[in-house]
């Protein structure tokens, strides 16, 4: 897989991580705190100018949701139906990178792949316009923040945080790249019937990986074979997808894909901990359709 690209922007990425402190990691842009070392605000600016094409593949998710998983998931497929490995000539997060990355993205062909980790009102209008296609995945908010602070705390270029309680307070304050996963919960949450998008759980997928890329198949209309499901789903097992890690994802790799577990949070949380997330939980999401389909009662209990 021709990924070069993809490495080295996260390389670079952790270049810049090196140098810089924790407090000085964010920056915020129109009330939301990004990381200096992926996005900037004139890539912000640019982007309100992207043009979506109708057949463009938006995969979107809070980080840590499994935006990789899916990425790598619709990439196998759309491999599996045109023979052609999908290259990564961008990074493929829409909001990272240089604020001239949407003029050279006209040249790719389609379909290109669009990550994002945007709320679904900061999306550019195009996509909103064009009704491009969006696959959405969630994952419950504990084992989230855990994959999150493991991912600051284990990685040896990123910042660290002081301790898992000093982490767990930031993330329930929305300190964190990318704000609150509350907030962006609950700004997604109106949108997940709309006939475009198509949510899926991480834990669900987890629970069963090829009925999940048979359904995202479907969702974006590639017609597979079943052999070709299964072997798909062979190669998108969290362990499948670990062994390859340093290829496809550099040095990160192994931190990135780091244990791929569901319930993992009972680890780190406290009782109090647990509470209080709970508690959040219930205040922003209790009022929406999206707190039935998280199936908090399943993931999120002791
Ligand atoms: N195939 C597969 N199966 C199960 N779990 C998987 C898989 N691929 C990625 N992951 C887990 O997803 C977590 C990383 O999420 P993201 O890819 O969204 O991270 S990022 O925001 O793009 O940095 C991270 O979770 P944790 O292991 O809990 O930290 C990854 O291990």
């Amino acid at each position: 897989m021709a990924v070069s690209k993809f490495i080295e922007y996260i390389d670079d990425a952790l270049e810049k991580s090196r140098e810089t402190a924790l407090s000085r990691l964010f920056f915020t842009y129109e009330g939301i705190p990004y990381p200096v070392t992926m996005c900037t605000s004139e890539t912000f600016q640019a982007l309100d100018t992207f043009e979506a094409r109708s057949d463009d593949i938006v995969l979107a998710s809070y980080p840590k949701c499994g935006s990789n998983w899916i990425l790598h998931i619709v990439s196998e497929l759309i491999f599996t139906v045109t023979k052609r490995r999908y290259e990564y000539p961008e990074f493929p997060v829409l909001e990272c990178g240089d604020s001239e990355k949407y003029e050279r993205m006209k040249q790719f062909p389609s379909p290109r792949i669009l990550t994002t980790h945007l709320h679904y009102d900061r999306l550019p209008w195009s996509i909103v316009k064009n009704k491009v296609k969006i696959l959405v995945i969630f994952r419950n908010p504990k084992d989230t923040a855990v994959s999150f602070f493991h991912f600051h705390n284990d990685v040896p270029d990123i910042p660290s945080y002081a301790s898992w309680d000093e982490f767990f307070k930031h993330f329930m304050k929305g300190q964190v790249s990318w704000g609150s996963y509350f907030d962006f919960a609950i700004n997604w949450s109106e949108h997940l019937d709309d006939e475009n998008v198509k949510l899926i759980l991480y834990e669900d997928l987890k629970e069963n990986l090829a009925t999940g890329i048979k359904q995202i198949a479907e969702f974006f209309k590639f017609s597979l074979t079943g052999e070709q499901i299964q072997t798909i789903s062979a190669g998108s097992t969290f362990q499948a997808m670990r062994e390859k890690s340093q290829e496809t994802h550099g040095a990160v790799g192994p931190f990135l894909f780091r244990k791929g577990e569901v319930g993992d949070w009972k680890n780190l949380f406290s009782e109090a901990q647990n509470q209080e997330m709970d508690a959040k939980f219930k205040e922003c999401l209790s009022g929406t359709s999206l707190r039935a389909k998280l199936k908090h009662d399943s993931y999120c209990q002791n």
